[in-house]
């Protein structure tokens, strides 16, 4: 399965503190977006309204999108009917938030509903889960008192340092006209870091560190009213992560609200989220209803192992139109077609748990400026990643399950979807092109088919010329989408 973030030594704990947003300038930016595009959360105005990219003409009309029933940004409510306080209007209306989608008008009212009950909810990927959970949280913290201010009421959990940098990023920008908000990331210190006392109303985090912190009276948990479970699928059934869930939800209040959201929900793992959280509202979607249409799912034969960093090296003037992801099996081939890659001239940047966390954060920021474009990575990036400018992924091993840590040659669905839900974010365009280089790998690829109901076009490589036209034109065209739909 995936690899495991937590692996890292429980020993260290990084306690970054979010302070108080300076009240004289509400919208200070060195608070609510220090660096720019740090961590998905949009900058102010960079929202999914406008979908133009810089270098090409991309220009999907989101109004368009939000106003057809089946599709899955749809909604008839505005956040206004929603319910949700003025100021977080406000901050909504920074990141040029419009309407909502159809998760967030579904999941809101069950969330925000009091007595409070526990959600189950499923979405597709890039249709802003994030935000669903978010608003429920900010609309239930009571920041009148310092003290209040200063307690732990909602907690986050996410599989990754990468996603819970993400979600607070989200949190800084959506809630940055709550007075008195302070948020906490939990997330694995540098082995001589020591962690900060967790004095803050919300906390977002990875499991095992979140665990920690409780234990070692870093983090009080007895005020806590909300408890969110990022890629819950992922959280509960991956080993390592289920018992660091289970174990630190022993230790919070028996009363929190519980909230599990992901793109997807395995049979096996929805029964076992069901007694997670008990008796809870429920949004699911059918398994055909699991792929987002905006993205062109291709995929590329190669002969050998090598023709794949061949047919890479061919790519890479593709890899730059917009920002590119390129999934390997392990970190060690992340390393080597990096290596290579930059030997050869390229610029590229990787990422995999085998490094220390700062690293980790310094290279997923660059990717997120732009200053790096091409990001090669393991299983680690696969889930919630969102950086709006990904337009092609790569999935230069096609994602397999892992049965006593041997390869298995069957596909891993999840991961397959969740990888390329790293591109056609809220409507957006974006190719994911999958390397076939032997009959496993074939073979895997068709059941994914076949599993998703979906359709995986070849792409003939004996022409470079026509494979960068057809691909550059399915990135830049502005209706991509409707053409897509009709060739299913
Ligand atoms: N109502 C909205 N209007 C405009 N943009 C939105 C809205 N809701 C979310 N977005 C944007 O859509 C993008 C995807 O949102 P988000 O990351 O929450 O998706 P997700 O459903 O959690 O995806 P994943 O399953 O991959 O984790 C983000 O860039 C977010 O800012």
């Amino acid at each position: 399965m995936s690899e495991n973030p937590e692996t890292t030594p429980a020993g260290g704990s990084l306690a970054d503190r979010v302070t108080k947003p300076d009240e004289s300038k509400p919208t200070d930016s060195s608070n609510v977006s220090a660096a720019p595009k740090e961590d998905g959360a949009s900058a102010p105005a960079q929202g999914s309204a406008e979908l133009e990219e810089p270098d090409y003409t991309v220009a999907v009309k989101l109004s368009d999108l939000q106003a057809d029933p089946n599709n899955p940004l749809f909604s008839v409510k505005s956040f206004e009917d929603l319910g949700l306080d003025a100021r977080i209007l406000k901050g909504l209306s920074t990141m040029n938030f419009r309407k909502p989608s159809k998760v967030q008008e579904r999941a809101l009212p069950l969330l925000m509903s009091n007595p409070p009950k526990n959600l189950v909810g499923q979405s597709q990927s890039g249709t802003g889960k994030t935000a669903a959970f978010v608003l429920n949280i900010l609309s239930r913290l009571d920041l009148s008192t310092e003290q209040l201010q200063m307690t732990p009421q909602a907690l986050i959990l996410a599989p990754t340092r990468e996603l819970a940098r993400q979600i607070v990023g989200v949190i800084q920008i959506m809630g940055q006209f709550l007075e008195g908000l302070v948020i906490g990331t939990a997330v694995p210190a540098d082995s001589n870091a020591r962690p900060s006392k967790m004095d803050c109303s919300v906390v977002v985090g990875t499991p095992g560190t979140v665990q920690d912190m409780i234990k070692k009276r870093i983090m009080n948990p007895t005020g806590l009213k909300v408890l969110v479970l990022d890629e819950a699928d992922n959280m509960l059934d991956q080993q390592g992560l289920g018992d660091q869930c289970i174990r630190a939800k022993a230790m919070i209040p028996r009363t929190v609200q519980i909230v599990l959201f992901s793109a997807t929900f395995p049979a096996h793992v929805y029964r076992y989220a069901n007694k997670f959280a008990p008796a809870a509202n429920e949004i699911t979607l059918q398994h055909e209803e699991l792929t987002v249409e905006g993205i062109k799912q291709l995929y590329m034969d190669c002969n050998t192992d090598e023709e794949k960093y061949q047919n890479l090296v061919q790519l890479y003037g593709l890899l730059t139109v917009g920002s590119s992801i390129i999934f390997v099996r392990t970190r060690a081939s992340a390393v080597e077609i990096e290596k290579r890659m930059v030997a050869e001239g390229h610029t590229v940047a990787s990422l995999t748990g085998g490094v220390e966390g700062s690293q980790r954060d310094a290279v997923i920021d660059s990717f997120r400026s732009g200053d790096a474009k091409v990001l090669i990575t393991t299983n680690v990036l696969a889930r919630g990643i969102d950086v709006s400018t990904v337009s092609l992924v790569v999935n230069y091993d096609i994602p397999e399950e892992y049965s006593s840590g041997q390869r298995t040659n069957t596909p891993d669905f999840q991961t397959y979807l969740h990888r390329i839900g790293r591109t056609g974010r809220f409507g957006r365009i974006g190719v994911a092109i999958s390397f076939v280089s032997n009959r496993n790998e074939w073979e895997m690829l068709r059941k994914i088919q076949d599993h998703f109901q979906c359709v995986i076009d070849r792409i003939d490589t004996s022409d470079w010329d026509e494979v960068e036209e057809m691909i550059k034109k399915t990135i830049k065209n502005t209706r991509a989408q409707a053409d897509f739909v009709q060739s299913n």
